[in-house]
C-alpha cells in the first residue's frame, strides 16, 4: 500500500463547519498524526482510529488547532493505556510546548513537571529528512508565521510539500517543485482579507499555472463553499476523505 494521507479536519482556526487542519499519514506499515489540535480526538473517533492506533505525533508550531489536543491525547495514552506518545518536535518548540502550553493542566507534584514524563520526546533536526515511523520520512522546513514564534513546514517522502500555518513564500514552492522533485503541495489558504500571518487565496492565484495545479488548499474558514469557483484550478482538500498520495499528484 502507498501512502494516504487523512485530513482530521480543513478548518482554519476558527472555523466551526471544519475540525482543526490536522492530517493523519499512513504508510502501510504505520501512522503519523500532524499536528493535535483542540478537536484532535473527536474527529479521530468520528474516523474510527483508536489513539493507540497512531505510532507518533508530529508538531509544527504551537497554537491550539495545532497543540490544544495533546493534553487529552497524552492523559489518555498514559492513564487509559500505560503508554507514552512518541513526540517527534522541534527543539525550539519543546520549552513553548509545556511552560506555554501544556504545564497548567498536565502538572502533578512529584510525577509530571516535564514534557518527558508525559511523552516519549524525541528531537528532529530542521532540514534531514528522517524517518518517523516506517515509510514516511520527513523533512522539517522553517517558514514564517507568527513573529518570534518557531513554525515548520513538511517536505514528506520528498515528494508532498505540506505548509504549516504560513505566510506566502513563493520562492520556496518554485525550488520544491523545481529543485526538489516536489509532485504536490498541501498548502493552508486565508479566503479573504490581508494575510498578515497566513497565505491569501489571491497570492497563491498569482503563482503560475504549472505551480497552481499542484496545489490542494486547506485550513480555511467556513465560508470556503463561496469560493469554490474562484480558486481557479486549485482543489479544496475535503477533511476526512482518505486521499492516496498519488492520487493529489498531478498527471505527467
Ligand atoms: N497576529 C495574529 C495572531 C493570530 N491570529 C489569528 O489567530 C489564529 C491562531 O491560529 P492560526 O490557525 O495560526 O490562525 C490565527 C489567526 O486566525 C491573527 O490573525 N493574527
Ligand atoms: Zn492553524
Ligand atoms: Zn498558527
Amino acid at each position: 500500500m502507498g501512502l494516504t494521507i487523512q485530513m482530521l479536519g480543513t478548518g482554519s482556526a476558527f472555523a466551526k463547519h471544519y475540525y482543526n487542519n490536522n492530517a493523519l499519514l499512513d504508510s502501510g506499515e504505520g501512522k503519523l498524526l500532524i499536528d493535535c489540535g483542540t478537536t484532535a480526538s473527536l474527529a479521530l473517533h468520528q474516523m474510527g482510529v483508536p489513539l493507540p492506533d497512531i505510532d507518533a505525533i508530529l508538531i509544527t508550531h504551537i497554537h491550539a488547532d495545532h497543540v490544544g489536543g495533546l493534553e487529552e491525547f497524552g492523559f489518555q495514552m498514559n492513564i487509559l493505556h500505560r503508554r507514552k506518545p512518541l513526540l517527534y518536535i522541534a527543539e525550539p518548540l519543546i520549552h513553548p510546548l509545556w511552560e506555554h502550553t501544556l504545564k497548567g493542566g498536565m502538572s502533578q507534584q512529584g510525577m509530571i513537571d516535564k514534557l518527558e514524563d508525559v511523552f516519549e520526546v524525541n528531537v528532529i533536526t530542521p532540514g534531514v529528512s528522517t524517518t518517523l515511523v516506517p515509510g514516511i520520512q520527513i523533512e522539517l522546513i522553517p517558514t514564517q508565521h507568527i513573529p518570534g514564534k518557531h513554525s515548520y513546514s513538511l517536505f514528506i517522502n520528498d515528494r508532498l510539500f505540506y505548509s504549516a500555518d504560513m505566510v506566502f513564500d513563493p520562492d520556496l514552492l518554485h525550488h520544491l517543485v523545481h529543485e526538489r522533485g516536489c509532485r504536490s503541495i498541501l498548502h493552508e489558504v486565508q479566503l479573504q482579507g490581508a494575510g498578515e500571518v497566513h497565505t491569501t487565496l489571491d497570492e497563491l492565484l498569482s503563482l503560475p499555472t504549472p505551480l497552481q495545479e499542484q496545489i490542494h488548499l486547506m485550513h480555511y474558514s467556513d465560508d470556503m463553499e463561496q469560493f469554490r469557483d474562484k480558486a481557479g484550478i486549485m482543489s479544496f482538500l475535503e477533511q476526512q476523505r482518505v486521499y492516496p498520495l498519488a492520487d493529489l499528484e498531478r498527471a505527467e
